[in-house]
């Protein structure tokens, strides 16, 4: 009797599982020849649903691994099924921002919170009888620093969240009550009383986009910031850099080499895609682990964008690699600018990257699947792509394109490579 070496009642339950059909909720491209792609609607056979994140289906004759997030089940009534999403999550988006973790967490950034103190006192004289409005104010910390470092005629602090009664209270405990109008709903509904001069935010999220509050500041830019109206910040810029991560591939990688005098490399594929596949928030990059020098790979003028720009941004890099060592995928993180109010005054810059104060956003790491090695003068060009989730409102896709180019190999032998990062959708 063939012995089977384990009896796994899922499996035996995917077994006898029927195949099921699932919709797409909207376009994915896969990556590599196991991934399935497919548009908004199309109807796929799930086969087996190998892992949470990713499932194996066929569509018109092709299988592949799809990711499971994009999929929801075929019921029968799509209408209630579809009024059930909530694209923008507010509820859960709104709901954390109630809290006091995230707020503690800003608030405790020094490097964030002083910049904006520091954009409100290098403008104070500027701002004399100017109407301010600072959207998703939090706390209301921004206002307050209006009110006590200058002298607006009014600010308008606009907060969805819950917190938004407490910052009455901060503002009345710290006696502003007389300039700040704690406001309290989406800055897409409020009316407010008037136009302003100044619309200050801080709406930077993980790879600067990530939320999209981004999108809320345009629209209230459009509705509310008088012509020659200035916006806090003024502009945005993502940079990206080439870099090794050895720590991180050894945790999540060759941990599984030789764990306990075991040999655990089959799991390999699958750490590879638990960890891999997705950006890594919360990455402190060492300077040392920069293979080349930085450079911005989308810039952002808060004048000119529209928010039709946001479903898609693209940018490309060259990159000369300075020190041999291993690519292990690409770091990001974004920088944003305040000009003055004054013609000629000195614009002031928040920088999340590894050569300044560190900040709660960190940077974000990209794996690639496998490190390679590269040579100082070896040239890594490719372009980046921000996708924006066309039924989850506040999540992207990343895709990073690449090539590596030898100093010393021929011209048409290099070494490349694409890859997906879905954040979190
Ligand atoms: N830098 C970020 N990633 N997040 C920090 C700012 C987020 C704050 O803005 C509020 N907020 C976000 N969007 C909005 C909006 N459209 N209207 C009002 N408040 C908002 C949100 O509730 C939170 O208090």
């Amino acid at each position: 009797m063939d012995r089977k070496n384990f009896v796994d009642m899922d499996t035996k339950k995917e077994e006898d599982a029927s195949p099921e059909e699932w919709v797409a909720l909207c376009d994915f491209t896969g990556s590599g020849s196991e991934q399935l792609s497919f548009y908004t609607g199309d109807r796929l056979l799930v086969l087996s649903k190998s892992s949470a994140d990713w499932w194996w289906a066929e569509l018109q004759g092709v299988t592949g691994y799809a990711p499971a997030r994009y999929l929801r089940e075929d019921t029968a009534d799509e209408e209630e099924d579809a009024s059930i999403e909530d694209p923008w999550q507010d509820e859960e988006y709104y709901g954390s921002y109630g809290t006091l973790k995230l707020h503690l967490e800003m608030l405790s950034d020094r490097s964030r919170t002083e910049t904006y103190r520091q954009v409100i006192v290098s403008n104070s004289a500027s701002l004399r009888n100017k109407v301010v409005m600072d959207l998703g104010c939090g706390t209301g910390i921004i206002s307050m620093f209006c009110a006590q470092l200058a002298k607006p005629s009014a600010v308008y602090a606009v907060e969805a969240s819950s917190m938004a009664d407490y910052t009455g209270q901060l503002v009345k405990h710290n006696g502003c009550e007389d300039v700040v109008t704690v406001m309290k709903g989406r800055a897409e509904e409020l009316e407010l009383p008037e136009q302003v001069d100044v619309l200050v935010s801080e709406w930077m999220g993980n790879c600067l986009l990530f939320e999209f509050m981004v999108e809320s500041v345009l629209v209230a830019r459009d509705r509310w910031l008088k012509d020659g109206g200035v916006m806090w910040p003024s502009s945005a810029a993502l940079t990206l850099v080439p870099c090794q991560a050895r720590s991180y591939y050894a945790e999540k990688m060759s941990f599984w080499e030789r764990p306990y005098g075991l040999d655990f490399t089959p799991l390999q594929s699958l750490a590879q895609q638990e960890f891999f596949n997705k950006p890594k928030f919360s990455h402190v990059i060492e300077l040392n682990d920069c293979l080349a020098a930085p450079c911005d790979v989308i810039s952002m003028d808060m004048y000119a964008l529209q928010v039709r720009d946001l479903e898609e941004m693209r940018g490309e890099f060259q990159f000369s690699v300075e020190t041999s060592g291993l690519f292990h995928g690409f770091t990001a993180w974004f920088s944003v600018h305040f000009e003055s109010l004054e013609t000629g005054g000195t614009t002031i810059e928040l920088n999340t990257g590894p050569n300044s104060e560190p900040t709660h956003w960190k940077q974000t790491l990209f794996m690639l699947d496998e490190p390679v090695s590269v040579f100082s003068g070896d040239s890594i060009t490719g372009t980046i792509g921000l996708h924006r989730n066309p039924i989850w409102r506040r999540h992207m896709t990343v895709t990073l394109q690449w090539n590596i180019r030898g100093q010393t190999e021929e011209a048409d032998s290099f070494q490349g490579g694409k890859k997906s990062f879905p954040m979190w959708r």
